[in-house]
């Protein structure tokens, strides 16, 4: 049977920071206080082993992204952004004992990649907001920075997700636990898309806007392409789709935002999806982009999310 879990219903336990107003990140899993070590497997990182409060306390800002090598690039322009010792060219790889996601902490700020599709953020996600509990972070904000096929738009432009849709255009995402479909709210919080918008306004030749951002389970026959190994449908079906979801309030399309903004708001943190939109989808199905247009448009997240943290931290002017 299907049910409702509103985000707002956020607390397992009365919030122990009341008194001081700090945003806790919350597990919801009554099992974790009884176990005597937790290990983040796919992160290379445990309580035992590491002194996660000491290593990750300080962080106010994650921003999460498929590829390893963006995530990367996002940590060392961070770096020199903040104006932080060195150069940052050699910073390390905190879950350099896997391969399945890295991660990076400049600062305050940690940069890790998610892979791609559900349920590889899901499992990172899981892990990750336990090691910021574990690490008794608060006031946390996260921001997924990706790309994304847009529809109706210009391409390189860049959308800030206010509601991650599914696949029938509707706020919502469907976990199956055990033998039961869960349905999560995938509201994201709106005070900060209106912030980032405001912050865009300053980034000059970057058109940016607000709308909805469609997930998928898949990039080809779930995003309606004509170009995957398999196709059933005709040129008409597909464009007729894609201009109900614009219809819809969809500007964009991606992979994973419905299960971030439902898993986000469910633990208490600030969440926002900002993602470049590669090609026009009404137009074409292949990203024909070269490899330095790519590079830039990626870019592009990476660079309003930067100014945005700038500006949290109260740098801006001094920087400027
Ligand atoms: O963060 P990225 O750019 O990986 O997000 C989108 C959605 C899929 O993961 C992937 C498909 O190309 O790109
Ligand atoms: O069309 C696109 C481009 C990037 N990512 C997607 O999920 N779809």
């Amino acid at each position: 049977m299907a049910s409702i879990l509103p985000a707002s219903n956020r607390s397992m336990r009365p919030d122990k920071n009341t008194y001081e107003r700090k945003r806790s990140v919350y597990v919801k899993n009554p099992y974790l206080e009884g176990m005597d070590e937790d290990i983040l497997y796919h992160l290379d990182l445990g309580t035992k082993t590491h002194n996660l409060p000491a290593m990750f306390g300080d962080v106010k800002f994650v921003c999460v992204g498929g590829s390893p090598n963006r995530m990367k690039a996002f940590a060392q322009f961070m770096h020199k952004e903040l104006r932080l010792e060195g150069d940052g060219e050699d910073i390390e790889d905190i879950c350099a004992g896997t391969d399945r996601y890295c991660m990076f902490k400049t600062g305050p700020v940690l940069s890790v990649s998610h892979g791609m599709g559900i349920p590889s953020i899901s499992i990172m996600l899981h892990e990750l907001i336990k090691l910021l509990h574990h690490a008794r972070c608060c006031d946390v904000t996260i921001i997924r920075i990706g790309t994304s096929g847009g529809i109706g738009i210009a391409p390189g432009s860049v959308v800030i997700t206010d509601t991650a849709v599914d696949s029938f255009f509707k706020p919502r995402f469907e976990q199956v636990i055990l033998d039961n479909v869960v349905t999560r709210s995938t509201e994201l919080d709106k005070e900060l898309a209106n912030d980032l918008f405001n912050c865009s306004r300053e980034i000059p030749n970057v058109p940016t806007l607000i709308g909805h951002t469609m997930c998928t389970y898949d990039f080809y026959e779930g995003q309606g392409r004509l170009d995957g190994a398999l196709c059933s449908f005709s040129r008409e079906k597909k464009l007729d789709y894609l201009k109900r979801a614009y219809r819809a309030g969809v500007r964009n399309i991606e992979m994973e935002s419905t299960v971030f903004a439902a898993m986000c708001g469910l633990c208490g943190l600030r969440a926002a999806v900002v993602c470049v939109t590669l090609l026009d989808r009404l137009e074409s199905d292949q990203i024909n982009l070269s490899h330095d247009v790519l590079l830039e448009y990626q870019q592009r997240p990476q660079l309003l999310i930067s100014n945005f943290i700038k500006k949290q931290l109260g740098l801006c002017d001094q920087m400027s």
